[in-house]
């Protein structure tokens, strides 16, 4: 099963240090959607794993949460794709959880859900928190320069990852 998992904020959607608290604030980073979309198409399984602590802080309700995740399957769908499962963590940094990136936990739900092995799966994500979620269950770690991916790249990177400007360009590769 050719599986990939992708961060939300800053990987598919602009991201924004005020969170994205609504549906117009959802906003499809370029290529992001058509993405996707030539994935699925190509016999991809595309997830998403990302974190909401906006959820815990009150700034947005899961509704709207969901309202997001179903204009983002609709957009890919309207391109001929498919998106597979989305798991999002809605804890705040101090609950403990263990589907908070860094933690591995959603990483691990997904793979549970495929019945896949994790190793080697390439994880895409703009925080090092992402890469750092990769590295706990040796997926590939993946960063893209989008969103807070230059932040990030101005830091030292785990082992072994990948440096993309985009998710297009992961697809590009992917696809090539
Ligand atoms: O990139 P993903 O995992 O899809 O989602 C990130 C968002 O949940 C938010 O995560 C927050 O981090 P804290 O949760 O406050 O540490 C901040 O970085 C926000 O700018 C960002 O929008
Ligand atoms: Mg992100
Ligand atoms: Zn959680």
């Amino acid at each position: 099963m050719k599986l990939l998992i992708l961060d939300r904020d800053g990987v598919i959607n602009h991201d924004s240090d005020a969170y994205i608290k609504s549906l117009e604030e959802w906003i499809p980073l370029p290529g992001a959607i058509a993405a996707i979309a030539r994935l699925s198409r190509a016999g991809w399984t595309v997830a998403v794993a990302t974190n909401q602590s906006g959820l815990a802080r009150g700034y947005y309700d899961l509704a709207t949460l969901e309202a997001m995740h179903a204009r983002l399957r609709q957009l890919v769908a309207e391109q001929g794709g498919e998106l597979g499962l989305i798991v999002h963590c809605p804890h705040g940094p101090d609950d403990g959880c263990a589907c908070r990136k860094p933690r591995p936990g959603m990483l691990q739900a997904i793979a549970e859900h495929y019945a896949v092995p994790l190793t080697g799966v390439w994880f895409v994500g703009d925080s090092s928190g992402d890469l750092d979620a990769a590295r706990a269950v040796d997926c590939r770690p993946v960063l893209v320069k989008t969103g807070k991916g230059e932040r990030t790249l101005a830091k030292a990177l785990p082992e072994g990852t990948l440096v993309f400007e985009d998710l297009a360009a992961v697809a590009d590769h992917l696809l090539s």
